[in-house]
């Protein structure tokens, strides 16, 4: 018969006070049914913890098998199974990729001469429109480059440009006339994005104010079309009253501006995003390190990106930049400090001082192939040159610190133009100047470092053209021919062996006293 079994214990009642004790144990032993019991369910996850791996694969199989119904609970349990198994696919499938993408990195970079240390760095551009693809270029920078006629980047740009744009700064060493002006105006103006009135956003330094005006040109050039404010810190400017309160997204100017408005609190550099050093070996000798080192640590910004560029980066300014930079990528282009393959150059044996000006005339006589740099050691050099010359049939014109800034902006305009044949120039005008299609650079006064010669002779021979250099050397400049010669050598210039078997000096700038005769 079935019964219920509450039936069996209906109207019994049970004497807890006498059987206390037996009550406790059974309530205790109750108690640890339950606790059993709990430790029952607590212990299944840890089995099927401890199953889980070899359950793991029996569930993805079961996962691809079709069977109806049991799809939500397989889908439930077994998704996050999927989920890791598919993630650790894709990180291999990446890390593949990314291997692969090395690869190819690696390879073009090896085609287009590029090297560079550093972590993690950015593959390179191949091609302009990668800007648009990988960066979100905004049209107007496209448009631009294309109006300047600027289809494919150079090797600087292509590596550069990637860095600068992943927020990673950069110091780097390309030849004389490869494009590292647009592969830092370029990224600069891309992460500006907009103009703003909220103070300075970035800063170039320019050693010398002829070349602080050509890089003021290339930035309007490229950012036209955007409402961009670019200042070009002139001394009309700095003495500008209300200066502190003048709209600039973009300044550009020479050291020694920046450090006086900056002392006389008119110009306030805590916001600046972006700095960049242009030549800045030159800007870290000794004439100008002191203001730089001002306009650095005026450019308080804990988040600022630095860059530094240059054709000559000698290993003393890569230890000092290292001091300034965090986590830089170095860049060089080709060799380090060498000079533009596309020069073809040549030294010229003159005997003595006296023999330089028969020299340059018989040079001129027997081809002279406008436009034409001489470069001399020194102003009052500049000045006894070009009276000695002013009065041929040669249009020529000269150029030195002595001058008016107004007076040297017309020297270089005449250039330019085409209106001066021959410029005479101190080394005021070796560095950074792109004088389109200089024919030749000559060298009247030997050069006083090799770094000196290679900015001299990258006057010509830039953007791909070819140009012609020659050096004349004396007596007395022997022996510093043969800093000069390897140079020479490492372009693919023939030279002399005994030039470059000459004892090895050590490096000491050679500015020797020459009379002018
Ligand atoms: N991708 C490019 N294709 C063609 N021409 C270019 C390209 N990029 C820059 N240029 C042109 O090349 C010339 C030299 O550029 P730039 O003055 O920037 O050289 P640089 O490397 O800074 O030289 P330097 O070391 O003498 O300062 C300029 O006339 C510039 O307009």
């Amino acid at each position: 018969m079935d019964r219920d079994p509450s039936f069996l214990f209906s109207g019994i009642t049970f004497n807890r006070k006498k059987f206390s004790a037996d009550f406790a144990r059974f309530k205790e032993l109750k108690k640890s049914d339950d606790s059993e019991e709990t430790l029952v369910e607590n212990k299944r996850p840890e089995v099927e913890a401890v199953e889980k791996p070899v359950k793991k694969k029996k569930r993805k199989a079961a996962v691809s098998d079709p069977v109806e119904g049991f799809n939500v609970f397989k889908k439930s349990k077994a998704e996050p199974v999927l989920e890791e198994d598919e993630e650790t696919e894709k990180t291999t499938q990446g890390k593949k990729e990314l291997y692969r993408q090395m690869e190819r990195d690696a390879i073009f970079r090896k085609k287009h001469n590029i090297h560079t240390s550093g972590s993690n760095i950015p593959s390179p551009l191949q091609d302009f429109s990668e800007l648009k693809s990988r960066y979100e270029c905004r049209p107007y920078i496209l448009r631009n480059l294309a109006e300047l006629g600027i289809k494919e980047p150079t090797p600087i740009q292509m590596q550069a440009i990637p860095i600068l744009l992943s927020g990673r700064e950069c110091f780097a060493c390309a030849p004389t006339g490869s494009g590292k002006t647009l592969a830092f105006v370029c990224p600069m103006l891309m992460k500006l994005k907009r103009a703003s009135k909220d103070g300075v956003r970035a800063v170039i330094i320019c050693p010398t104010r002829e070349l602080a005006s050509q890089t003021y040109r290339e930035c309007k050039k490229l950012a036209k079309g955007k409402k961009f404010y670019i200042k070009l810190m002139t001394k009309q400017l700095v003495n500008t009253a209300e200066f502190s309160k003048v709209p600039c997204d973009i300044l550009i100017s020479t050291p020694l501006r920046l450090k006086f408005a900056i002392t006389k609190r008119k110009l306030d550099l805590s916001r600046v995003e972006y700095l960049v050093l242009d030549e800045s070996d030159k800007l870290f000798e000794l004439g100008l390190l002191k203001q730089v080192d001002a306009v650095v640590k005026a450019c308080s910004n804990p988040s600022i990106i630095r860059s530094l560029f240059s054709a000559t980066l000698p290993d003393t300014v890569e230890e000092l930049a290292r001091t300034i930079m965090h986590d830089a990528v170095r860049v060089i282009i080709g060799r380090k400090n060498s000079a533009s393959e596309s020069i073809k150059q040549k030294l010229v044996f003159v005997g003595s001082e006296e023999g330089k000006l028969i020299a340059l005339r018989q040079t001129f006589q027997e081809s002279l192939n406008p436009p034409v740099l001489v470069f001399v050691q020194n102003k009052e050099r500049a000045k006894n040159l070009y009276e000695e010359l002013k009065f041929s049939d040669i249009r020529v014109d000269v150029i030195h610190s002595d001058l008016p800034q107004l007076q040297r902006e017309n020297a270089i305009d005449n250039f330019r133009a085409g209106k001066t044949w021959v410029l005479i120039a101190t080394d005021v005008i070796a560095r950074g100047m792109d004088f389109k299609g200089v024919n030749c650079v000559i060298n009247y006064d030997f050069p006083d470092s090799s770094s000196a010669y290679i900015h001299r002779i990258g006057r010509s021979g830039r953007a791909g053209r070819s140009g012609e250099a020659v050096t004349f050397y004396t007596e007395a400049d022997v022996r510093y021919l043969k800093n000069i010669a390897n140079v020479m050598k490492a372009s693919g210039c023939e030279v002399p062996e005994w030039m470059l078997s000459l004892p090895k000096l050590k490096w000491r700038k050679h500015r020797p006293k020459r009379e002018f005769k």
